[in-house]
């Protein structure tokens, strides 16, 4: 019975396929063409039937026969089908069904909607039928001008409603015509007859001033355009009535009108206004149509990034899956927890680089904790090290259990750098570090870390690790765009970088060697960064932006001035290999600039990466790691080491060899870091080394150490040697202060200020003022230069 109701309820549901009647071009201008052609021809035979229907008469019952003779145009069926329209049919009203025709054929030629055309049809056989009724109203049976079958309904209207009646019928018809097809209402209609006979009244007074002026030209705009509307069939009836608007006639009801017709007619045009823009933002907009855009590559366009060709490949790379291996782990897996009476409802293995996990689904009611509890017991029978259990997986709701493979395969750097994920990212400074253990390339932003903190024991791969985080941004940031500060107290591990110093290295002004080497060097260059970081706070503030990302924008959109010390800002990356070897030496006045700039660095564009062996507390200390929530583990040695640098176990128990734990705050991935090698670090160097490059290093501001700082120096011959530099900022720019020194010489506060001092001692610009710049007491250039000549002895 069920089944039933519901086979009857779904039969009408069955939808019924409408017929496709979708014509290909080809079909149109056939049907189209034949259309055309078929109206014509009726026009031509209707058109000769008004002067040889009469003789033509005679033959119509001889069709068939080929002897008999025709006047018509088109002949013998140009005679039968006038005869058929115009005689037996609708009579002169016949016109308009050769007309639909032609138009019908029009319509199919151009591909205009059909919607259109159905009503050109249906308002084309109305007016066809009425217009034969009002013929045979006046005609009689054999008229021509009604037809039969308009004189026949004539009498037929007749017989029924009378005289009267049909005329006032005929009448309805057209008011119905006019009403919907033209949209006429009462309103308008009397609108112009009122207009009509006002402007007739003004034209006759006129006439009676002038005594010739022609009565046609005088009909209003208003009444011209409605006798359009009357004649033509077109859209133009949209114009007369939004003319009607004119306060002519000033009758409330035809305001009211009016106002409906505006509504209904009337398309509102919505102007949007502009923003107005300020004066910086026109000069903006004026340079950028100019120059365009600025591109900060523009100085090294030529520039060419290395090809991939310069890393290696592996032939150990590639996953190969060792089926025997798998089951084997499997089976251990499960027996060893088999032993301990935990029973498994599913396992699932995914096969990494390095590792392979294991991720099991328990049998309801087992604890989580009794699993974790068998990672040794789990090793001891895998006989593996580095077994890691996570229980349970976040967001999954198993337990894995990572086993290493017997075989590792090694992860290329060319692998990660070709891959999409790196190729593609928008990232600001995307780092590809390697695989993760789904096999998935592992792409990371430095800028969104915003720092880094890597740790490992000796020879685990950090020095691997911090050369793939360079050699990513090296392939993917123009020289332009980022900048490295190199820390390397081994001395070795980072001197290949050397020969990229004019393209990508930042470094003091008066040191040598770009990549420094020795401790006292990293003190100054770590305070050097934190002037950076405050003249680019600066800069920042004054260009109102929030970050560098917009701070560059903008200055890239021309709309900061590059005369106001904006200029486009590079990120900087301060590398620090062997952390623990600068704590040592250095402890304090290392750790308080470090910490500065993590804790404020993010936003201007700095970001650290700090490499060390040791993450005991005392190297990475609170305050430290506070401010590197991302973190790299390699293999350590202990669990206290791995929860300095985790807060969590789980580095003692990788296998070295770049395995790697990454966390960023949360969750802890483990990732198969990239390998690249040595002499592929030196072919890429050697290949960007060789290009042109810019005259120097990227200068950091000046940093002279308190102790070395001097008092007042009125002594000539014991000025900075800026000092007459200084004077010719101070002087071109009119302005007394520190910080436009600080600015357009890079140099820090503490030097800039000092040479304030010497400048008033040499009488250049005035005493202290509080907040305000200080006076500038000479007023050229020219005026400096004399005056400096009176002062030399
Ligand atoms: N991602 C990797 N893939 C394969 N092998 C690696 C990887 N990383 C490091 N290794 C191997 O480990 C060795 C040591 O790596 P690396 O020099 O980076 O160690 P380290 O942690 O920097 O040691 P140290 O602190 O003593 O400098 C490399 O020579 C290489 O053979």
């Amino acid at each position: 019975m069920a089944k039933k109701k519901t086979k009857s309820n779904k039969a009408p549901k069955r939808k019924i396929k409408k017929p496709d009647f979708k014509l290909s071009s080809q079909q149109k201008l056939v049907l189209g063409s034949f259309l055309v052609i078929l109206g014509i021809l009726l026009c031509i035979a209707f058109i000769s039937f008004f002067f040889t229907g009469e003789a033509d008469q005679s033959s119509l019952s001889n069709f068939t026969n080929r002897e008999s003779e025709t006047q018509n145009w088109l002949s013998k069926s140009g005679a039968w089908l006038s005869d058929l329209f115009i005689q037996r049919g609708f009579g002169v009203a016949s016109f308009i069904f050769s007309g639909l025709l032609f138009l019908s054929g029009v319509y199919v030629l151009m591909d205009i909607a059909k919607a259109k055309l159905r009503k050109h049809w249906f308002w084309g056989l109305f007016i066809m039928i009425w217009v034969a009724i009002l013929f045979g109203f006046f005609g009689d049976k054999n008229d021509i001008l009604g037809g039969t079958v308009g004189f026949e309904i004539n009498m037929f209207l007749q017989d029924y409603i009378g005289k009267i009646g049909t005329s006032l019928l005929l009448l309805f018809g057209l008011i119905t015509y006019l009403a919907i097809r033209f949209k006429v209402t009462f309103q308008s209609i009397s609108k112009l007859f009122t207009s009509a006979k006002k402007d007739l009244k003004d034209e006759f007074s006129k006439a009676n001033d002038e005594f010739s002026i022609p009565l046609d030209n005088n009909l209003s705009k208003e009444a011209e355009a409605i006798k359009t509307a009357f004649d033509i069939p077109l859209e133009n009836k949209k114009a007369p009535v939004k003319k009607e608007s004119k306060p002519e006639a000033p009758t409330p009801l035809e305001v009211k009108v009016t106002e409906e017709e505006q509504e209904e007619d009337l398309e509102m045009k919505v102007e949007t206004v502009a923003e107005e823009q300020s004066e910086t933002d026109n000069l903006a907009n004026k340079l950028v149509e100019d120059f365009g855009q600025f591109d900060p590559t523009l100085e090294l366009s030529n520039y060419q990034f290395p090809p991939l060709d310069l890393l290696k490949k592996y032939d150990t790379e590639g996953i190969t899956i060792n089926q025997e291996e798998l089951e084997e782990n499997k089976n251990k897996i499960v027996e060893t927890l088999n032993n301990y009476k935990i029973g498994i409802a599913s396992i699932k293995a995914t096969i990494g680089p390095t590792v392979t996990l294991y991720e099991i689904v328990p049998e309801a009611g087992v604890r989580i904790s009794k699993i974790k509890n068998l990672e040794d017991d789990i090793a001891l029978s895998l006989s593996a090290l580095g077994i890691r259990i996570i229980a349970p997986i976040p967001g999954k709701g198993t337990i894995g259990i990572e086993v290493p493979n017997k075989n590792s395969t090694i992860v290329s750097m060319r692998s990660v750098i070709a891959s999409k994920k790196f190729q593609t990212s928008e990232m600001q400074l995307p780092i590809a570090l390697g695989k993760t253990i789904s096999n998935e390339t592992f792409v990371v932003d430095l800028a969104k870390m915003p720092h880094l903190l890597m740790a490992g024991a000796t020879g685990q791969g950090k020095s691997v690790g911090l050369n793939a985080v360079l050699t990513s941004l090296l392939y993917k940031k123009h020289p332009a765009e980022v900048k490295f500060i190199l820390v390397d107290p081994k001395k070795v591990e980072l001197t290949l970088f050397n020969k990229i110093e004019r393209h990508y290295l930042a470094k003091l002004p008066d040191s040598e060697e770009a990549i420094i080497t020795d401790n006292t060097k990293v003190i100054n260059t770590l305070n050097s960064l934190c002037i950076e970081m405050d003249n680019r706070y600066e800069l920042l503030k004054n260009a109102m932006c929030r970050n560098i990302a917009e701070y560059n924008a903008k200055f890239k959109a021309r709309k900061l001035n590059p005369n106001e010390g904006h200029q486009f800002l590079p990120y900087i990356v301060l590398v620090v290999d062997e952390f623990a070897d600068l704590i040592m030496t250095a402890g304090k006045e290392v750790e308080t600039p470090i910490a500065r700039l993590a804790q404020l660095a993010r936003a201007i564009g700095i970001h650290l990466i700090i490499a060390t062996q040791r993450p005991s507390v005392n190297v990475i200390t609170g305050i430290i790691k506070a401010n590197f929530p991302a973190r790299i583990a390699f293999r350590v040695t202990s669990k206290i080491d791995s929860r300095t640098i985790l807060d969590g176990s789980g580095a003692d128990q990788l296998i070295g060899r770049g395995d790697m734990l990454f966390t960023q705050g949360n969750d802890v991935i483990r990732v198969q870091c990239a390998f690249v090698d040595t002499p592929e670090v030196e072919r890429i160097t050697d290949y960007i080394g060789s290009q042109k490059a810019y005259p120097e290093a990227y200068l950091l501001p000046e940093y002279v150490g308190e102790e070395s700082g001097t008092s007042l120096d009125i002594d000539i011959s014991d000025r900075d040697k800026l000092f007459k530099d200084a004077a010719i900022v101070i002087v071109t720019a009119q302005q007394g202060s520190a910080s436009l020194l600080q600015r357009k010489l890079k140099l820090g506060y503490n030097r800039a200020g000092r040479i304030i001092d010497q400048l008033e001692a040499a009488g250049i610009v005035g005493p202290f003022e509080g907040s305000k710049a200080r006076q500038v007491l000479i007023p050229d250039l020219l005026a400096l230069d004399q005056h400096l000549e009176n002062e030399s002895p």
